[in-house]
């Protein structure tokens, strides 16, 4: 176990804390320090999500703050931890897990709780290492900050710091850390992790817990016959509906939503092999570990669906009647489709919802698959059209020019009553012109790997305002180049 750092040298960030996820008691957790890793360095920071933390940007220059947010010091006020869950991995009961690699600071009074990523191993490591490589941990600061800016909610990443210490993959590689915030880093998992074991005391306790500070309307709903747990429950479905309806509208591919890998607020949590859709397929797998292709696209809101009915298991002892059990999970095929719609109507510059919107829909997806179009670039250029921009530049995407032509008439006539001008400005702002691809993230790995991390920022600031045009950066912009195709995205991280 990590060595016992003595308080002494603990640093002050100069926020207060405050007991959150600890106040549940040992059973939940098992306290610990993150292990040290040599000559650590900056590889990323994330300015905004300083300042929304109340941390002073000072501390993510000074060699305080690279030590603490590397592991290697305590943090005054804190007692880190991590904590366990259980989980559906690949639709097969996986067990216990728990945070393996990631390390609880601790909540600030603010609000947010403060995760080491890669930061050692834990009790809950089993074969593992407890590192988290370079490439992933640029990956996840990338797409945590990306993700809020693109307006989807998301566990943050404060920064990522590097150490030449190697770890071992399908190649020899080198450690990173990433620390992230949210409000709430529990899991469908945790919850599952009781239930398997029958500890209804803790499960009661935990979704207490999570009731009384994410969703207190529960407590004083009259759906259920006043049942919160069953409350709960369907919040919890109308939170991930809602986000899985932005997934599936970005083109965002999650790569492994297993049940330990699902967030009880909704948030998206785990960024490993994920990906933003280049050319349209609804069947793209993007993590090459998922040889069935359970985790495809198309797949996602089915999936969310599934490991939802996992949760309502583990909630049954408290909901106490499967068949309220059942209901509370009901509005997830109503909430779903129509928050899908709404944002796809949003990207089509549509104000309000008319009776043919969803043919209009469900024609373009059909054209963009046919031919594996660009999704995000597709989406751009109707959006520039609609501002006056060149109209040749969305017919150039398709070969069926017979075929686009005959949706663009029916787009533009449903378009006659939406004054222009505002049309324009919605979808500049509902269709983002730079998403993370994988050839991006790969270029500013692979810098990184050399020591150079202004292509982490330049990335991060693209990123950051992806609905701006940003002149001079077209590149990022761009068709992937042919080797995009070729970047293997696996579990491996
Ligand atoms: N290198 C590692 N060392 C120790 N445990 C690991 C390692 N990689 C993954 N795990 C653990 O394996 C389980 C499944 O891993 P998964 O890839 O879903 O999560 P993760 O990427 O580590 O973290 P998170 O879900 O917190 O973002 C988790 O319990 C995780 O902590
Ligand atoms: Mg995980």
């Amino acid at each position: 176990m990590p060595m016992i750092a003595d308080e002494a040298e603990a640093v002050d960030l100069g926020l207060d804390w405050t007991a959150g996820f600890s106040t549940l008691g040992p059973a939940f957790f098992t306290e610990l320090r993150p292990t040290p890793l040599p000559e650590p360095y900056w590889v990323g920071r994330s300015l905004a999500l300083a300042r929304e933390i109340g941390l002073e940007e000072a501390c993510l220059e000074s060699d305080d703050g690279l030590a603490a947010f590397t592991g290697n010091v305590p943090v005054a006020g804190t007692r880190p931890l991590a904590s366990v869950y259980s989980g559906h991995q690949f639709g097969v009961w996986a067990g216990q897990l728990g945070d393996g690699r990631a390390i609880l600071l601790g909540q600030t009074a603010s609000g947010w709780e403060l995760q080491l990523k890669g930061s050692g191993r834990t009790p809950y490591s089993r074969m593992g290492d407890g590192r988290a490589v370079l490439r992933s941990s640029i990956r996840e600061f990338l797409c945590s900050e990306a993700m809020q800016a693109l307006g989807i909610p998301t566990t943050r990443a404060l920064c990522v710091t590097g150490s030449d210490a190697q770890v071992v993959r399908e190649e020899i590689e080198t450690a990173a850390v990433v620390t992230r915030a949210a409000p709430s880093f529990i899991r469908f998992g945790h919850f599952e992790h009781f239930a398997a074991a029958n500890r209804l005391d803790e499960l009661r306790a935990l979704a207490d817990f999570v009731i009384d500070r994410f969703y207190p309307a529960c407590r004083d709903s009259e759906r259920f016959g006043g049942n919160a747990y069953a409350a709960f429950l369907e919040a919890v479905s109308e939170r991930t509906a809602a986000l899985l309806a932005q997934w599936q509208a970005v083109g965002f591919c999650h790569g492994v939503m297993n049940t330990d890998n699902m967030s009880i607020l909704g948030l998206t949590i785990d960024y490993g092999p994920f990906q933003f859709l280049d050319g349209f397929d609804p069947r793209h797998i993007c993590n090459h570990s998922d040889t069935g292709g359970r985790y495809a696209y198309n797949q996602q809101p089915n999936v969310a669906y599934w490991n939802l009915f996992c949760l309502a298991q583990a909630l049954l002892p408290l909901i106490g009647d499967q068949e309220i059990a059942v209901a509370a999970l009901q509005s997830y095929k109503t909430v779903f489709p129509e928050a899908y719609e709404a944002r796809m109507r949003a990207k089509l510059g549509l104000p309000g919802a008319a009776p043919d919107d969803r043919a209009l829909i469900e024609g373009v997806l059909k054209l963009l698959a046919q031919e594996k179009v660009d999704y995000t670039i597709f989406w751009r250029r109707l959006a520039d059209r609609q501002a006056g921009g060149d109209p040749a530049a969305v017919r150039d995407l398709f070969l069926d020019r017979a075929g686009i032509d005959a949706w663009l008439q029916s787009f533009a006539q449903r378009h006659e009553q939406v004054p222009a001008a505002q049309a324009a400005q919605s979808m500049r702002g509902a269709n983002p012109k730079f998403v993370l691809r994988n050839h991006l993230g790969q270029q500013a790995i692979e810098s990184a790997q050399k020591k150079d991390f202004s292509g982490v920022a330049t990335l991060l600031a693209l990123l950051k305002t992806p609905f701006e045009d940003h002149a001079g950066h077209e590149a990022y912009a761009g068709f992937p180049p042919d080797w995009a195709s070729t970047i293997e995205i696996s579990c491996s991280s």
